[in-house]
């Protein structure tokens, strides 16, 4: 006799919700299982936050369900859905000491002050801020502001952690160091998470699982590196940062991966432009396929000789997919509710 599997921590089904002529969110299911870090990535105003929100509680669908752990939780208000959850700009009580601040929740639920701040000690040891209990947040650097934010959401014990845009308000160099960091804590804590971003980077390193959405619908949703790897559409893979996407006659695209490029070697195409960048030159090939881009590192320059290249496309690895972007090679769409 088999059992049924458990039900997912999260279960998304077919929500919709519009803002008066906006189509904000559409048909959008999606189910994250218990312990898994799952990345809603998407253009800006393509709907992410409005899901969040829809699962958060601070927003009513007007169709579809929100279950948690099998338990319809779509009418709830959001106090009783027991969810923690992690803002853009963090939201810290600026005249509340750290541990106060991530006390908050087990004192807003009751939870007699010492249990709580116990509660508070164990999340603040979580996110190693340990010793830093009796600062207020603006003595604490953007990155242990951002780990107070995340101590606080784990200390509400909810085992579904929502986070929007966690990371936004760091520089470039924190929120790269920060990645690695939210997704070990995120795994430790044993929680189901959702987090909303509009970074690639951030929704690869972090996630386990990654969910591409456009204008309100979901258009793919897997493995962070089978998605870069193939991707089911031309947006989706433009999207996800692939260059060299070339239009075919037939509403298919071409999409050559780094992969598929053998340099020095084959026929020589004239080099068209050439600019230095940290790390080498970026250069464009002109390549029957189309304009071809290509990332050098000073010792692939050296095989360039005379203005030009040579190069071979394994065919065995050039991916075939609907071609869907809005006129075919511009930019991607990034308002939600078009037609
Ligand atoms: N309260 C609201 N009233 C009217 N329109 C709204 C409201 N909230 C969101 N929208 C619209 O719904 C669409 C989806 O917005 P949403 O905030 O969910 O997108 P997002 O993907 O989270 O964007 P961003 O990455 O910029 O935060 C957008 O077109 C937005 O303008």
């Amino acid at each position: 006799m088999t059992s049924d599997p458990p039900p997912s921590a999260l279960s998304l089904q077919h929500l919709t919700k519009r803002y008066g002529p906006t189509l904000a969110v559409q048909d959008f299911s999606l189910d994250i299982n218990q312990g898994e870090t799952l990345a809603l990535l998407g253009p800006s105003g393509c709907g992410k936050s409005t899901v969040l929100r829809c699962v958060a509680g601070l927003e009513q669908p007007d169709t579809g369900r929100v279950l948690m752990h099998g338990r319809d939780v779509t009418g709830l208000p959001p106090e009783q859905r027991g969810v923690g959850m992690v803002f853009q700009d963090y939201a810290l009580f600026p005249h509340l000491s750290v541990l106060g601040n991530v006390a908050f929740g087990p004192k807003m639920r009751r939870v007699p002050k010492e249990e709580a701040e116990r509660q508070a000690h164990e999340a603040l040891s979580l996110v190693e801020l340990t010793g830093l209990e009796d600062r207020r947040p603006d003595q604490l650097s953007g990155g242990q502001q951002q780990r107070v934010a995340l101590a606080r959401a784990l200390a509400t014990g909810s085992d579904l952690l929502l986070l929007d845009e966690p990371l936004s308000n760091l520089d470039e160099r924190l929120r790269g160091e920060l990645r690695g960091e939210l997704k070990d804590l995120l795994a430790r804590s044993g929680a189901a998470a959702l987090l909303v971003t509009h970074d690639q980077r951030e929704a690869l390193a972090v996630a386990s699982r990654v969910a591409v959405m456009r204008a309100g619908q979901l258009v793919q949703v897997g493995r962070g590196e089978g998605l870069f790897a193939q991707p089911a559409t031309a947006w989706v893979a433009q999207f996800l940062g692939h260059e060299n996407i070339f239009v075919q006659p037939d509403s298919t695209a071409l999409v050559v991966p780094e992969q598929a490029l053998q340099l020095g070697q084959g026929n020589a195409y004239t080099v068209t432009t050439q600019t230095l960048t940290d790390s080498g030159q970026n250069i464009t090939l002109a390549h029957p396929l189309g304009p071809l881009h290509l990332h050098l590192s000073p010792r692939e320059m050296a095989l360039v000789e005379g203005g030009t290249l040579r190069l071979r496309v394994d065919e065995g690895r050039v991916l075939r997919v609907r071609e869907d972007r809005d006129g075919a090679g511009s930019q991607p769409q990034q308002a939600a509710g078009a037609p």
